[in-house]
């Protein structure tokens, strides 16, 4: 049995920059993986030649709709291999969030078939499989800080990244990033790639506060009209808080980075009072040897 780690990411930036004739969006982002992560277990399957997939998770599909399945037959039929897969998921990171859980347990599938089959392919070529499936499961390949660009896809690594913790906190509810996405208005587009400005900082050491101004996302205004009461949930947890506080994707999930453990502990206890789904995790960076492939 082997298992790989799923983390999840939030948006530090996410600039929607237009929409493509493909009926995907043009966007500029900076994408940060986080210790919140699910764990994928994997082993083939002596004597079968099916996808089986288990989970304790009673919120997701576990048949051939979940990224997970869909990575295991990209995965196989790439590699010219047939055979049978079990895969266990751990599922820790909530569902339909804008922390891109579902796209994390893809790309570790994706790793951790590559392991088992004997690398053979590198991680690259991972990513270029797992566009196949998800914009984001290029950067879940990876993992780290990244600037993402295109539809999501394509890949910058940034180096080095913000140290940060951060306090999360979902709302009760369920938000489709289509719906988010199809809901854009003229007046949500940005011209600025907010990006660069942000790992320019990074790369001069600056503190938290320095580049707190810079986190942006256009799809925020989106969901909050969609779903007023994430844009009620944002003003308490602001004022809760006393921190400026942010949403992830396309939500609906709240997020406030924070210098310390310390702090953190402090504003997750606070916001316990009031939301149920709350989460304090650290901005995850591989070792510096990296991920495998
Ligand atoms: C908004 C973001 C920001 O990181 O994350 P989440 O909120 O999903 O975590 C991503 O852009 C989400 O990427 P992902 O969840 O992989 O989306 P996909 O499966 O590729 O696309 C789902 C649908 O979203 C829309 N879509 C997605 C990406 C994009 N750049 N433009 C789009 O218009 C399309 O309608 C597409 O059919
Ligand atoms: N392994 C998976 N984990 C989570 N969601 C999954 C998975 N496979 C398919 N899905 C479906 O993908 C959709 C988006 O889920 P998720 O990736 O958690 O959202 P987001 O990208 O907003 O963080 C949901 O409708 C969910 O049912």
């Amino acid at each position: 049995m082997l298992l790989e780690r799923a983390y999840a990411k939030i948006n530090l930036t996410l600039n929607v920059l237009g929409k493509r004739p493909d009926g995907y969006h043009e966007v500029d982002m900076v994408m940060q993986s986080i210790d919140l992560s699910d764990e994928v277990a994997l082993e083939w399957l002596p004597e079968s030649m099916e996808i089986v997939m288990e989970s304790q998770a009673t919120s997701i599909p576990l048949d051939g709709r979940n990224l997970a399945v869909i990575a295991a037959e990209k995965f196989l039929s790439a590699a010219n291999l047939t055979r049978g897969v079990r895969i266990y998921l751990t599922k820790n990171i909530p569902v339909a969030a804008g922390l891109a859980g579902g796209s994390a347990d893809a790309a570790a599938v994706l790793r951790g078939l590559n392991r088992l089959a004997g690398h053979p392919f590198s991680l690259d070529e991972l990513a270029e499989l797992g566009a196949q499936i998800g914009s984001d499961v290029p950067f879940c390949i990876y993992n780290g800080c990244a600037i993402a660009s295109g539809r999501g896809e394509k890949i910058t690594h940034v180096q080095p990244a913000l140290r940060s913790w951060v306090v999360l906190l979902k709302p009760p509810l369920y938000v489709s990033t289509t719906e988010v996405y199809q809901s854009i208005q003229a007046d949500d587009f940005s011209n600025k790639r907010v990006s660069s400005a942000m790992t320019e900082r990074f790369a001069k050491g600056c503190t938290l506060a320095e580049i707190e101004s810079l986190i942006c996302n256009d799809l925020q205004p989106v969901t909050f009209r969609l779903y007023p009461e994430v844009a009620q949930l944002h003003r308490k947890m602001q004022s809760v808080s006393g921190l400026p506080c942010h949403m992830s994707g396309s939500g609906p999930t709240l997020f406030t980075l924070v210098p310390t453990q310390s702090a953190g502990q402090r504003v997750y206890n606070a916001l316990r009072g009031f939301a149920k789904d709350v989460y304090l995790a650290r901005l995850f960076q591989p070792n510096s040897g990296g991920q495998t492939g």
